[in-house]
Protein backbone atom coordinates (compact mmCIF):
# COMPACT_ATOMS: atom_id res chain seq x y z
CA UNK A 1 0.00 0.00 0.00
CA UNK A 2 1.46 3.20 -0.90
CA UNK A 3 1.89 5.43 2.14
CA UNK A 4 3.53 8.89 3.29
CA UNK A 5 6.58 7.99 5.56
CA UNK A 6 7.55 11.51 7.78
CA UNK A 7 11.05 11.94 10.33
CA UNK A 8 8.59 14.68 12.16
CA UNK A 9 9.86 16.84 14.64
CA UNK A 10 11.82 19.14 12.24
CA UNK A 11 11.01 23.36 12.25
CA UNK A 12 9.92 24.19 8.42
CA UNK A 13 11.29 27.16 6.86
CA UNK A 14 11.64 28.57 3.16
CA UNK A 15 9.22 29.75 0.94
CA UNK A 16 6.44 28.05 -1.46
CA UNK A 17 4.10 29.12 -4.49
CA UNK A 18 0.71 27.86 -4.03
CA UNK A 19 -0.85 25.61 -6.53
CA UNK A 20 -4.09 26.30 -8.77
CA UNK A 21 -7.22 25.90 -6.83
CA UNK A 22 -9.24 22.10 -7.22
CA UNK A 23 -12.35 23.59 -6.07
CA UNK A 24 -12.42 26.43 -8.82
CA UNK A 25 -10.94 24.06 -11.75
CA UNK A 26 -13.48 21.37 -11.29
CA UNK A 27 -16.57 23.26 -11.97
CA UNK A 28 -14.66 25.70 -14.92
CA UNK A 29 -13.60 22.33 -16.24
CA UNK A 30 -17.53 20.91 -16.39
CA UNK A 31 -18.08 24.59 -17.74
CA UNK A 32 -16.08 24.09 -20.95
CA UNK A 33 -18.48 21.84 -22.73
CA UNK A 34 -20.85 24.82 -22.62
CA UNK A 35 -18.45 27.03 -25.19
CA UNK A 36 -18.47 23.73 -27.74
CA UNK A 37 -15.25 25.25 -29.14
CA UNK A 38 -11.80 25.55 -27.19
CA UNK A 39 -10.80 26.50 -23.87
CA UNK A 40 -7.28 26.88 -22.56
CA UNK A 41 -7.56 26.48 -18.66
CA UNK A 42 -3.87 28.14 -16.74
CA UNK A 43 -2.28 26.89 -13.53
CA UNK A 44 -4.27 23.99 -13.72
CA UNK A 45 -3.12 22.10 -10.80
CA UNK A 46 -1.89 18.30 -11.67
CA UNK A 47 -4.15 16.01 -8.95
CA UNK A 48 -6.22 13.03 -9.23
CA UNK A 49 -9.76 15.01 -9.62
CA UNK A 50 -8.63 17.05 -12.48
CA UNK A 51 -7.83 13.84 -14.06
CA UNK A 52 -11.22 12.07 -13.31
CA UNK A 53 -12.77 14.77 -14.42
CA UNK A 54 -10.41 14.83 -17.78
CA UNK A 55 -11.66 11.32 -18.15
CA UNK A 56 -15.23 12.17 -17.81
CA UNK A 57 -14.77 15.12 -20.55
CA UNK A 58 -13.50 12.66 -23.06
CA UNK A 59 -15.66 10.23 -22.66
CA UNK A 60 -18.68 12.88 -23.42
CA UNK A 61 -16.36 13.42 -26.53
CA UNK A 62 -14.34 16.10 -25.90
CA UNK A 63 -10.59 16.16 -27.10
CA UNK A 64 -7.98 17.12 -24.04
CA UNK A 65 -3.91 18.03 -24.11
CA UNK A 66 -2.14 19.40 -21.62
CA UNK A 67 0.91 21.88 -22.42
CA UNK A 68 3.05 22.06 -19.16
CA UNK A 69 0.61 23.68 -16.33
CA UNK A 70 -2.26 24.44 -19.02
CA UNK A 71 -5.04 22.54 -20.09
CA UNK A 72 -6.37 23.03 -23.65
CA UNK A 73 -10.16 20.98 -23.81
CA UNK A 74 -11.91 21.19 -27.55
CA UNK A 75 -15.61 20.63 -27.14
CA UNK A 76 -16.89 20.80 -30.08
CA UNK A 77 -17.48 17.25 -31.09
CA UNK A 78 -19.79 16.59 -26.94
CA UNK A 79 -22.65 14.07 -28.22
CA UNK A 80 -22.57 11.36 -24.91
CA UNK A 81 -24.64 12.41 -22.12
CA UNK A 82 -24.44 9.15 -20.28
CA UNK A 83 -21.46 9.55 -17.46
CA UNK A 84 -19.88 6.45 -17.07
CA UNK A 85 -20.59 5.18 -13.20
CA UNK A 86 -16.98 4.34 -12.21
CA UNK A 87 -15.80 7.80 -13.06
CA UNK A 88 -18.66 9.70 -10.56
CA UNK A 89 -17.80 7.26 -8.06
CA UNK A 90 -14.35 8.06 -8.19
CA UNK A 91 -14.89 11.98 -7.99
CA UNK A 92 -18.09 13.17 -6.11
CA UNK A 93 -18.22 16.66 -7.72
CA UNK A 94 -18.72 14.92 -11.18
CA UNK A 95 -22.21 15.90 -10.13
CA UNK A 96 -21.37 19.28 -11.24
CA UNK A 97 -21.94 17.84 -14.79
CA UNK A 98 -25.53 17.72 -14.54
CA UNK A 99 -25.63 21.66 -15.27
CA UNK A 100 -23.17 21.93 -17.83
CA UNK A 101 -24.39 18.75 -20.04
CA UNK A 102 -27.83 19.51 -19.81
CA UNK A 103 -27.14 22.69 -20.86
CA UNK A 104 -25.69 21.64 -24.10
CA UNK A 105 -27.15 18.32 -24.81
CA UNK A 106 -30.53 18.74 -22.77
CA UNK A 107 -30.66 15.86 -21.50
CA UNK A 108 -27.85 13.32 -19.07
CA UNK A 109 -27.68 10.03 -17.00
CA UNK A 110 -25.78 9.82 -14.01
CA UNK A 111 -25.35 7.78 -11.41
CA UNK A 112 -25.62 9.28 -7.52
CA UNK A 113 -22.26 10.02 -6.49
CA UNK A 114 -22.74 8.32 -3.20
CA UNK A 115 -22.14 9.23 0.40
CA UNK A 116 -18.68 9.50 1.17
CA UNK A 117 -16.28 9.89 4.45
CA UNK A 118 -17.49 13.23 5.32
CA UNK A 119 -20.87 12.85 5.67
CA UNK A 120 -24.03 11.76 3.33
CA UNK A 121 -23.78 14.59 0.86
CA UNK A 122 -27.68 14.74 -0.64
CA UNK A 123 -28.08 16.07 -3.86
CA UNK A 124 -31.87 17.14 -3.33
CA UNK A 125 -30.94 21.17 -3.57
CA UNK A 126 -29.13 20.39 -7.10
CA UNK A 127 -32.10 18.66 -8.31
CA UNK A 128 -35.50 20.72 -6.89
CA UNK A 129 -33.58 23.83 -8.54
CA UNK A 130 -33.11 22.00 -11.83
CA UNK A 131 -37.02 21.24 -11.58
CA UNK A 132 -37.93 24.82 -11.13
CA UNK A 133 -36.18 25.23 -14.72
CA UNK A 134 -38.02 23.30 -16.63
CA UNK A 135 -35.55 20.01 -16.32
CA UNK A 136 -37.63 16.91 -15.73
CA UNK A 137 -35.86 14.40 -13.70
CA UNK A 138 -36.58 10.74 -12.82
CA UNK A 139 -34.21 9.23 -9.94
CA UNK A 140 -34.14 5.14 -10.23
CA UNK A 141 -31.55 2.32 -9.39
CA UNK A 142 -29.28 5.35 -8.18
CA UNK A 143 -29.02 6.56 -11.76
CA UNK A 144 -30.93 10.58 -12.46
CA UNK A 145 -31.76 10.78 -16.05
CA UNK A 146 -32.74 14.51 -16.65
CA UNK A 147 -34.54 16.05 -19.65
CA UNK A 148 -35.42 18.86 -21.04
CA UNK A 149 -36.97 20.62 -23.95
CA UNK A 150 -35.26 23.67 -23.16
CA UNK A 151 -34.34 25.15 -19.49
CA UNK A 152 -35.57 27.94 -18.85
CA UNK A 153 -34.79 30.66 -16.07
CA UNK A 154 -37.05 30.46 -12.88
CA UNK A 155 -36.20 32.50 -9.40
CA UNK A 156 -34.67 29.90 -6.98
CA UNK A 157 -34.28 29.92 -3.30
CA UNK A 158 -31.90 27.79 -1.78
CA UNK A 159 -32.64 26.20 1.70
CA UNK A 160 -28.76 26.47 2.29
CA UNK A 161 -26.41 28.00 0.22
CA UNK A 162 -24.77 24.70 -1.21
CA UNK A 163 -21.48 24.94 -3.37
CA UNK A 164 -22.14 22.41 -5.82
CA UNK A 165 -25.89 23.41 -6.14
CA UNK A 166 -25.23 26.77 -6.78
CA UNK A 167 -22.48 26.18 -10.04
CA UNK A 168 -25.36 23.48 -11.27
CA UNK A 169 -27.76 26.37 -11.29
CA UNK A 170 -25.45 28.70 -13.15
CA UNK A 171 -24.21 26.22 -15.40
CA UNK A 172 -27.82 24.95 -16.60
CA UNK A 173 -29.00 28.90 -16.67
CA UNK A 174 -26.29 30.14 -19.09
CA UNK A 175 -27.33 28.75 -22.23
CA UNK A 176 -30.96 28.69 -20.85
CA UNK A 177 -33.64 31.16 -22.10
CA UNK A 178 -34.77 33.94 -20.19
CA UNK A 179 -33.26 34.78 -16.73
CA UNK A 180 -32.49 32.82 -13.48
CA UNK A 181 -31.66 34.42 -10.02
CA UNK A 182 -30.35 32.42 -7.51
CA UNK A 183 -31.28 33.57 -3.40
CA UNK A 184 -29.07 32.45 -0.47
CA UNK A 185 -26.39 31.33 -2.83
CA UNK A 186 -22.98 30.03 -1.91
CA UNK A 187 -20.76 32.90 -1.76
CA UNK A 188 -17.22 31.25 -1.95
CA UNK A 189 -14.42 32.86 -3.81
CA UNK A 190 -14.79 29.57 -6.41
CA UNK A 191 -18.04 31.00 -7.32
CA UNK A 192 -17.02 33.89 -8.52
CA UNK A 193 -13.91 32.49 -10.01
CA UNK A 194 -16.36 31.00 -12.37
CA UNK A 195 -18.54 33.69 -13.09
CA UNK A 196 -15.68 34.82 -14.10
CA UNK A 197 -14.91 32.28 -16.05
CA UNK A 198 -18.27 32.19 -17.48
CA UNK A 199 -18.72 35.79 -18.21
CA UNK A 200 -14.99 35.14 -20.17
CA UNK A 201 -16.64 33.13 -22.80
CA UNK A 202 -19.60 35.50 -23.26
CA UNK A 203 -22.06 34.37 -20.29
CA UNK A 204 -23.98 37.13 -18.52
CA UNK A 205 -23.56 36.66 -15.01
CA UNK A 206 -23.40 38.81 -11.76
CA UNK A 207 -24.02 38.87 -8.14
CA UNK A 208 -21.19 36.05 -7.04
CA UNK A 209 -20.05 36.73 -3.55
CA UNK A 210 -23.04 38.57 -2.67
CA UNK A 211 -26.37 36.76 -1.75
CA UNK A 212 -28.48 36.80 -4.86
CA UNK A 213 -26.96 35.78 -8.48
CA UNK A 214 -28.22 36.66 -11.22
CA UNK A 215 -27.78 34.94 -15.01
CA UNK A 216 -28.86 35.99 -17.81
CA UNK A 217 -29.28 33.30 -20.68
CA UNK A 218 -27.75 33.51 -23.57
CA UNK A 219 -27.70 31.45 -27.48
CA UNK A 220 -23.81 30.83 -27.62
CA UNK A 221 -20.41 31.29 -25.71
CA UNK A 222 -17.24 31.80 -27.40
CA UNK A 223 -13.38 30.55 -27.07
CA UNK A 224 -11.92 31.02 -23.86
CA UNK A 225 -7.99 31.29 -22.18
CA UNK A 226 -8.90 31.48 -18.12
CA UNK A 227 -5.95 31.56 -15.53
CA UNK A 228 -7.12 29.40 -12.37
CA UNK A 229 -7.34 31.16 -8.78
CA UNK A 230 -4.61 30.21 -6.25
CA UNK A 231 -6.06 27.04 -3.54
CA UNK A 232 -6.96 28.88 -0.70
CA UNK A 233 -7.01 25.43 1.11
CA UNK A 234 -3.77 24.33 0.13
CA UNK A 235 -2.53 28.27 1.43
CA UNK A 236 -3.87 27.53 4.60
CA UNK A 237 -2.48 23.66 4.98
CA UNK A 238 0.39 25.18 4.51
CA UNK A 239 0.63 27.63 6.83
CA UNK A 240 -0.37 25.11 9.55
CA UNK A 241 2.70 23.66 8.33
CA UNK A 242 5.00 25.94 9.45
CA UNK A 243 2.86 26.95 12.61
CA UNK A 244 2.89 23.40 13.60
CA UNK A 245 6.53 22.84 13.57
CA UNK A 246 7.41 25.83 14.70
CA UNK A 247 8.96 26.98 12.04
CA UNK A 248 8.30 29.89 9.28
CA UNK A 249 7.05 30.10 5.40
CA UNK A 250 7.05 32.82 2.95
CA UNK A 251 3.73 31.34 0.76
CA UNK A 252 3.79 33.21 -2.89
CA UNK A 253 0.76 33.77 -5.04
CA UNK A 254 -1.88 34.34 -2.45
CA UNK A 255 -4.96 36.10 -2.67
CA UNK A 256 -4.91 36.39 1.15
CA UNK A 257 -8.66 37.92 1.58
CA UNK A 258 -9.34 34.29 0.43
CA UNK A 259 -8.37 32.91 4.13
CA UNK A 260 -8.70 35.48 6.23
CA UNK A 261 -11.01 33.58 8.76
CA UNK A 262 -7.58 31.36 8.59
CA UNK A 263 -4.87 33.87 9.63
CA UNK A 264 -7.50 35.10 12.47
CA UNK A 265 -7.17 31.81 14.16
CA UNK A 266 -3.46 31.48 13.54
CA UNK A 267 -3.47 34.68 14.67
CA UNK A 268 -5.24 33.59 17.91
CA UNK A 269 -2.62 30.72 18.49
CA UNK A 270 -0.01 33.42 18.91
CA UNK A 271 1.84 33.14 15.22
CA UNK A 272 3.08 36.61 13.53
CA UNK A 273 1.60 37.03 10.14
CA UNK A 274 2.79 39.58 7.78
CA UNK A 275 0.26 40.03 4.37
CA UNK A 276 1.57 41.71 1.63
CA UNK A 277 0.38 41.97 -1.83
CA UNK A 278 -0.38 37.93 -3.21
CA UNK A 279 2.00 36.40 -0.42
CA UNK A 280 2.16 35.75 3.12
CA UNK A 281 4.38 35.36 5.91
CA UNK A 282 3.90 33.01 9.08
CA UNK A 283 6.20 32.66 12.15
CA UNK A 284 5.30 30.62 15.01
CA UNK A 285 5.95 31.34 18.63
CA UNK A 286 7.90 28.44 20.58
CA UNK A 287 4.81 27.45 22.50
CA UNK A 288 1.06 27.89 20.53
CA UNK A 289 -2.30 28.60 22.59
CA UNK A 290 -5.39 27.38 22.36
CA UNK A 291 -8.11 28.41 20.25
CA UNK A 292 -11.39 29.23 22.06
CA UNK A 293 -13.78 27.76 19.39
CA UNK A 294 -13.51 27.13 15.28
CA UNK A 295 -16.81 26.91 13.99
CA UNK A 296 -17.36 26.05 10.11
CA UNK A 297 -19.91 28.04 8.38
CA UNK A 298 -20.26 28.62 4.68
CA UNK A 299 -18.45 31.24 3.39
CA UNK A 300 -16.87 33.75 4.50
CA UNK A 301 -17.26 31.59 7.86
CA UNK A 302 -14.10 29.27 8.75
CA UNK A 303 -13.57 26.71 5.76
CA UNK A 304 -14.60 22.77 6.54
CA UNK A 305 -12.37 22.10 4.34
CA UNK A 306 -9.84 23.83 6.67
CA UNK A 307 -11.30 21.85 9.83
CA UNK A 308 -8.84 18.01 9.92
CA UNK A 309 -5.77 20.42 9.76
CA UNK A 310 -6.41 23.04 12.63
CA UNK A 311 -7.53 20.03 14.56
CA UNK A 312 -4.08 18.63 14.24
CA UNK A 313 -2.26 21.97 15.58
CA UNK A 314 -4.66 21.92 18.27
CA UNK A 315 -3.14 19.07 19.90
CA UNK A 316 -0.08 20.69 20.31
CA UNK A 317 -1.77 24.08 21.44
CA UNK A 318 -1.36 24.86 25.08
CA UNK A 319 -4.71 24.84 26.55
CA UNK A 320 -8.00 23.54 25.45
CA UNK A 321 -9.76 24.34 22.03
CA UNK A 322 -13.23 23.58 20.66
CA UNK A 323 -14.27 22.76 17.25
CA UNK A 324 -18.30 22.48 15.73
CA UNK A 325 -18.06 21.65 12.64
CA UNK A 326 -21.45 22.77 11.39
CA UNK A 327 -21.35 21.92 7.16
CA UNK A 328 -20.79 18.10 7.44
CA UNK A 329 -22.05 15.78 9.61
CA UNK A 330 -19.32 13.04 9.70
CA UNK A 331 -16.02 14.92 9.88
CA UNK A 332 -14.25 14.15 12.58
CA UNK A 333 -12.52 10.88 11.45
CA UNK A 334 -8.78 12.29 12.41
CA UNK A 335 -9.69 11.92 15.80
CA UNK A 336 -9.27 8.28 16.42
CA UNK A 337 -6.16 8.47 14.29
CA UNK A 338 -4.67 11.60 16.35
CA UNK A 339 -5.19 9.69 18.96
CA UNK A 340 -2.94 7.10 18.40
CA UNK A 341 0.20 9.91 18.08
CA UNK A 342 -1.01 11.40 21.27
CA UNK A 343 -3.42 13.43 20.97
CA UNK A 344 -6.40 14.04 23.52
CA UNK A 345 -9.79 14.84 21.84
CA UNK A 346 -13.08 13.83 22.76
CA UNK A 347 -15.92 14.37 20.17
CA UNK A 348 -19.58 15.22 21.52
CA UNK A 349 -21.95 14.88 18.30
CA UNK A 350 -20.60 18.05 16.19
CA UNK A 351 -18.40 19.55 18.44
CA UNK A 352 -14.54 18.07 19.61
CA UNK A 353 -12.52 19.06 22.20
CA UNK A 354 -8.86 19.27 22.30
CA UNK A 355 -6.53 19.03 25.25
CA UNK A 356 -3.38 20.08 23.98
CA UNK A 357 -0.18 18.10 25.07
CA UNK A 358 2.93 18.46 25.17
CA UNK A 359 3.94 16.47 22.37
CA UNK A 360 2.91 13.91 19.48
CA UNK A 361 4.57 10.64 18.74
CA UNK A 362 4.75 9.30 15.70
CA UNK A 363 2.73 6.10 14.55
CA UNK A 364 0.84 4.25 11.56
CA UNK A 365 -2.35 6.06 10.47
CA UNK A 366 -4.89 6.13 8.01
CA UNK A 367 -6.16 8.80 5.67
CA UNK A 368 -10.40 8.77 5.83
CA UNK A 369 -10.82 11.60 3.58
CA UNK A 370 -8.79 14.23 1.93
CA UNK A 371 -8.45 17.25 4.12
CA UNK A 372 -8.03 14.19 7.00
CA UNK A 373 -4.97 12.90 4.87
CA UNK A 374 -3.55 16.49 5.03
CA UNK A 375 -4.14 16.79 8.70
CA UNK A 376 -2.26 14.06 9.14
CA UNK A 377 0.71 14.40 7.33
CA UNK A 378 0.58 18.07 9.02
CA UNK A 379 0.63 15.69 12.75
CA UNK A 380 3.31 13.63 11.52
CA UNK A 381 5.50 16.64 10.57
CA UNK A 382 5.57 17.98 14.37
CA UNK A 383 5.56 14.28 15.93
CA UNK A 384 8.35 12.81 17.24
CA UNK A 385 9.77 9.72 15.40
CA UNK A 386 8.39 8.32 12.83
CA UNK A 387 4.78 8.44 11.27
CA UNK A 388 3.24 6.40 8.02
CA UNK A 389 0.34 7.77 7.24
CA UNK A 390 -1.67 5.42 5.01
CA UNK A 391 -4.29 5.75 2.02
CA UNK A 392 -2.43 9.06 0.48
CA UNK A 393 -4.29 8.66 -2.65
CA UNK A 394 -7.39 10.71 -1.21
CA UNK A 395 -4.70 13.26 -0.81
CA UNK A 396 -3.64 13.31 -3.98
CA UNK A 397 -6.96 14.06 -4.84
CA UNK A 398 -6.13 17.73 -3.99
CA UNK A 399 -2.88 18.49 -3.14
CA UNK A 400 -0.38 18.33 -6.29
CA UNK A 401 2.90 18.39 -4.93
CA UNK A 402 2.90 18.23 -1.18
CA UNK A 403 5.62 15.71 -1.08
CA UNK A 404 7.93 17.70 -2.97
CA UNK A 405 6.87 21.19 -1.14
CA UNK A 406 7.43 20.00 2.16
CA UNK A 407 10.85 18.96 1.24
CA UNK A 408 11.41 21.70 -0.06
CA UNK A 409 10.87 23.77 3.07
CA UNK A 410 13.00 21.49 5.37
CA UNK A 411 10.63 18.11 5.94
CA UNK A 412 12.08 14.71 5.45
CA UNK A 413 9.05 12.81 3.90
CA UNK A 414 8.48 10.37 1.49
CA UNK A 415 6.57 7.90 -0.54
CA UNK A 416 6.72 4.81 0.55
CA UNK A 417 5.18 0.99 -0.46
CA UNK A 418 3.88 -0.01 2.83
CA UNK A 419 4.13 -4.05 3.21
CA UNK A 420 1.69 -6.06 5.12
CA UNK A 421 -1.32 -4.02 4.37
C1 LIG B 1 -15.64 20.30 -5.33
C2 LIG B 1 -16.04 21.27 -4.28
O1 LIG B 1 -16.16 22.45 -4.54
N1 LIG B 1 -16.21 20.78 -3.06
C3 LIG B 1 -16.51 21.68 -1.97
C4 LIG B 1 -18.00 21.93 -1.93
O2 LIG B 1 -18.65 20.68 -1.78
P1 LIG B 1 -20.23 20.58 -2.01
O3 LIG B 1 -20.60 21.41 -3.16
O4 LIG B 1 -20.56 19.13 -2.04
O5 LIG B 1 -20.75 21.20 -0.66
P2 LIG B 1 -22.17 21.87 -0.36
O6 LIG B 1 -21.96 23.32 -0.10
O7 LIG B 1 -23.12 21.49 -1.43
O8 LIG B 1 -22.57 21.11 0.97
C5 LIG B 1 -22.71 21.75 2.20
C6 LIG B 1 -23.76 21.05 3.03
O9 LIG B 1 -25.01 21.09 2.37
C7 LIG B 1 -25.56 19.78 2.29
N2 LIG B 1 -26.33 19.66 1.01
C8 LIG B 1 -25.75 20.04 -0.15
C9 LIG B 1 -26.43 19.92 -1.34
C10 LIG B 1 -27.74 19.39 -1.32
O10 LIG B 1 -28.41 19.24 -2.35
N3 LIG B 1 -28.28 19.03 -0.12
C11 LIG B 1 -27.61 19.14 1.05
O11 LIG B 1 -28.14 18.81 2.11
C12 LIG B 1 -24.34 18.86 2.30
O12 LIG B 1 -24.68 17.56 2.69
C13 LIG B 1 -23.45 19.57 3.30
O13 LIG B 1 -23.84 19.22 4.60
O14 LIG B 1 -18.29 22.80 -0.83
C14 LIG B 1 -17.97 22.24 0.45
C15 LIG B 1 -18.43 23.22 1.51
O15 LIG B 1 -17.67 24.36 1.47
C16 LIG B 1 -16.48 21.92 0.52
O16 LIG B 1 -16.21 21.24 1.71
C17 LIG B 1 -16.04 21.07 -0.65
O17 LIG B 1 -14.63 21.00 -0.69
C1 LIG C 1 -14.48 17.87 0.53
C2 LIG C 1 -13.63 18.25 -0.44
O1 LIG C 1 -13.76 18.01 -1.74
P1 LIG C 1 -14.90 17.23 -2.54
O2 LIG C 1 -16.13 18.06 -2.47
O3 LIG C 1 -14.35 17.19 -3.93
O4 LIG C 1 -15.05 15.89 -1.88
C3 LIG C 1 -12.43 19.05 -0.13
O5 LIG C 1 -11.85 19.63 -1.08
O6 LIG C 1 -12.02 19.11 1.04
Amino acid sequence: MEAFKIDGSRKLKGEIKVQGAKNAVLPILAASVLNQGITKINNCPKILDVESMLNILIETGCKVEWEEDSIIINSKDVDQSSIPEKFVREMRSSIILLGSILGIQKKIKISFPGGCSIGTRPIDLHLKSLRKMNVFIEEKNGFIECKTNKIIGNKIILDYPSVGATENIMLAAVLSEGETSIYNCAKEPEIVELQNFLNAMGAQVKGAGNDIIVIKGVNALHDVEYTIMPDRIVAGTYLIAAAITKGELYLKGTINDHFSPITAKLLESGCHIKEYINSIYVKAPEQLKSIDHIRTLPYPGFPTDMQSQFMSLLTICEGTSIITETVFESRFKNVSELTKMGADIITEDRTAIIKGVKKLNGAQVSAKDLRGGAGLILAGLAAEGITYVKNISHVKRGYENIINDFHSIGAKIEEINLKGD
